[in-house]
C-alpha cells in the first residue's frame, strides 16, 4: 500500500515513511491511494478474534512494507492485558436505555489515546532501530494526546518528546500528569493561547523543511497516519462485540475536537464495517456540528474558542477533518489545496451542495453539548446506571440520545476516565470521581515545564537549545 497526500503534491510513499514524515511536503495529511475492502467472509472470519490479532490483520492491509511476523510481535506486545486492564483491551457496557458505551480508556494515561499511542511508540522504536535512525517529537496537545506520548516515549533511546499544550487550559490532573514527567528526553512546554495555537505551530515547523530535516521532526499528533490506523482497529472490535453476527448495522457516537477518533470510524466504514452513522459529537466549541448540520466549515478563532469543563474537545480548527473532505470532494487534492488556503486566511468554505452525500453516502450526522448538558448527563447516569462518565464520553451520550432514532443501535466511543476531570466530576456529583490505582498524590509532585508565547520561532529556539 503507497501513501499519497490531501493536498495531492507528494510521490506516494511507503506506510514506515509516514510513520516518521509529520506533515506532508505539500503541507498536506498521509492517507492511503485507496481502502482496502474488507468482505463478508473476512467479517466472520474477523469477529472472533482476540483484540491483538484483529490489530494484526487490519494492520497488514496498510503497513505492507514491515515484514508480517515484525507487525504481529508489533501488536501482540502492544494490546496486552497487563496494559489495558483485560484481555478484552476494549469492553462494552450498555446503559439503561440501551445506549452502548465502547470502553477505550483503560490504558496507562486514562484516555483513548493510548490505544494508538502506545502502538505508535512501538512502532517508532521498530522503524527508527532499523534504520539507525533517531527523531525529535513535536506535538500539540489539549490534554490527552500529550500524556498518551509522553507516557509510551519517556525514557526511550531514540527519540525526545517536545509537547506544546495550552497554558492553565487543562484539568489539573492531567497537569499534573504530564508536567511532573522527570524523563530527560521528555519536554513540556506551554503556551499562552488555545490548542489551536499550538497545533498551528507543529503545522508552522513542520512547514519549515530546512529545520525539520536539520533537527529530525515527527509528530504523534493525529496528523500521523500511524495514529489515525491504530484507531480504526477498535471500531471493528466495538461492532463485533456490540452486534451477534454482521448482518446487523451499528452507529457510533464520538465525542469529537480535532477529529481523528471519528476520522478512524470513516474510513472503517469505508473499508466496508457495517456501520450505519457516525455521530460526531462536540462540545460548545462547535465547529463541526456547524459544518454536518449546513455544510459550512467556518473554523473559529483563539479569541472565539472557549475554555470548556470538557477541555480535550476545545478545539476550533478540525486537523482530520481534511482527510474526511479530501473523500468527500472526490480525492481532488487541488481542491483541498484552495480550500485549506481559505482556511488559513481564517475564512472556511462552504461545501453545502455536498451536504446530501456527507449525510447519505458517508453517514455523518451530529449535535452539541453544553456544560449543563454535561452535568445533567452525567447525574443521570450515575442514577441511573452507577456508571460514572467523563464531560468528553458525557457530551458523546448526551449526542447519541438526542440523535438516535427508533431501532438505531449507538456505541459511544468513551474518550477518558473521569478522574482525569475531577473539578467537573465535584459540581455534578458532589464527590470525587473514582482514582485507578498509581495515581495517588499525582497533583502534588513536583512539575518542570517552560511557558512561552504562542510564536513558531520562540518554541523551534527551545528545540535547537535542546538538542545543542
Ligand atoms: C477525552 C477526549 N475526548 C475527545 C477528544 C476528541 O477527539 P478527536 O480530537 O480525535 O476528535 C479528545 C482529543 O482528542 C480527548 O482527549
Ligand atoms: N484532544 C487532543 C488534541 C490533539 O488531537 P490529536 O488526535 O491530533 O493528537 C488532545 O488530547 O491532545
Amino acid at each position: 500500500m503507497k501513501y499519497i497526500s490531501t493536498r495531492g503534491a507528494m510521490a506516494p510513499l511507503e506506510f514506515s515513511d509516514t510513520v516518521l514524515m509529520g506533515l506532508a511536503p505539500d503541507g498536506g495529511l498521509a492517507l492511503p491511494e485507496r481502502y482496502p475492502q474488507v468482505d463478508r467472509a473476512t467479517l466472520d472470519a474477523w469477529r472472533a478474534l482476540p483484540y491483538p490479532e484483529l490489530a494484526f490483520e487490519i494492520l497488514r492491509l496498510y503497513a505492507t512494507d514491515i515484514p508480517e511476523d515484525d507487525l504481529k510481535a508489533l501488536t501482540t506486545r502492544t494490546y496486552t492485558a497487563a496494559v489495558f486492564g483485560s484481555a478484552a483491551i476494549t469492553p462494552v457496557k450498555t446503559l439503561h436505555d440501551g445506549v452502548k458505551i465502547l470502553e477505550l480508556s483503560n490504558g496507562p494515561t486514562l484516555a483513548f489515546k493510548d490505544m494508538a499511542m502506545q502502538l505508535l511508540g512501538n512502532l517508532f522504536e521498530y522503524v527508527l532501530q532499523k534504520r539507525g535512525e533517531r527523531l525529535n517529537i513535536l506535538g500539540a496537545t489539549s490534554g490527552d494526546t500529550g500524556s498518551a506520548a509522553e507516557y509510551a516515549l519517556r525514557g526511550k533511546a531514540n527519540v525526545n518528546v517536545f509537547m506544546l499544550s495550552p497554558a492553565g487550559k487543562m484539568s489539573v490532573f492531567q497537569r499534573a500528569q504530564m508536567y511532573s514527567l522527570t524523563d530527560e528526553n521528555i519536554h513540556n512546554i506551554a503556551v499562552r493561547g488555545m490548542f489551536d495555537d499550538c497545533q498551528d505551530i507543529v503545522k508552522a515547523v513542520q512547514n519549515d523543511h530546512a529545520f525539520k530535516e536539520a533537527y529530525r521532526i515527527g509528530t504523534v499528533n493525529s496528523i500521523n497516519w500511524a495514529r489515525v490506523v491504530a484507531q480504526v482497529v477498535y471500531y471493528f472490535a466495538g461492532y463485533f462485540n456490540a452486534t451477534a453476527n454482521n448482518d446487523e448495522k451499528l452507529s457510533f457516537c464520538v465525542p469529537s475536537g480535532n477529529f481523528g477518533n471519528v476520522c478512524a470510524g470513516h474510513i472503517a466504514r469505508q473499508m466496508g464495517l457495517p456501520i450505519d452513522r457516525l455521530i460526531v459529537a462536540t462540545n460548545e466549541n462547535d465547529v463541526l456540528d456547524e459544518f454536518f448540520r449546513t455544510g459550512v466549515y467556518r473554523p473559529r478563532s483563539t479569541a472565539e474558542t472557549f475554555v470548556t469543563s470538557s477541555p480535550s474537545m476545545d478545539i476550533s480548527k478540525a486537523s482530520n477533518f481534511e482527510r474526511f473532505v479530501f473523500d468527500l470532494v472526490g480525492r481532488d487534492g487541488a481542491e483541498v489545496a484552495r480550500l485549506w488556503r481559505a482556511v488559513d486566511a481564517g475564512v472556511g468554505f462552504d461545501l453545502s451542495a455536498r451536504l446530501a452525500d456527507v449525510r447519505e453516502r458517508f453517514g455523518f450526522v451530529s449535535g452539541a453539548s453544553s456544560h449543563a448538558d454535561r452535568l445533567a448527563t452525567i447525574r443521570q447516569i450515575d442514577a441511573e446506571d452507577s456508571v460514572v462518565l467523563d464531560p468528553h464520553t458525557a457530551d458523546g451520550v448526551k449526542v447519541a440520545r438526542e440523535v438516535r432514532i427508533p431501532g438505531e443501535t449507538v456505541l459511544c466511543l468513551e474518550t477518558a476516565l473521569p478522574a482525569k476531570f475531577a473539578e467537573t466530576i465535584r459540581e455534578a456529583l458532589d464527590r470525587e470521581p473514582p482514582r485507578p490505582a498509581g495515581f495517588d498524590g499525582i497533583e502534588d509532585l513536583p512539575q518542570r515545564v517552560v511557558e512561552v508565547d504562542a510564536d513558531a520561532a520562540t518554541v523551534k529556539s527551545l528545540i535547537a537549545h535542546a538538542l545543542a
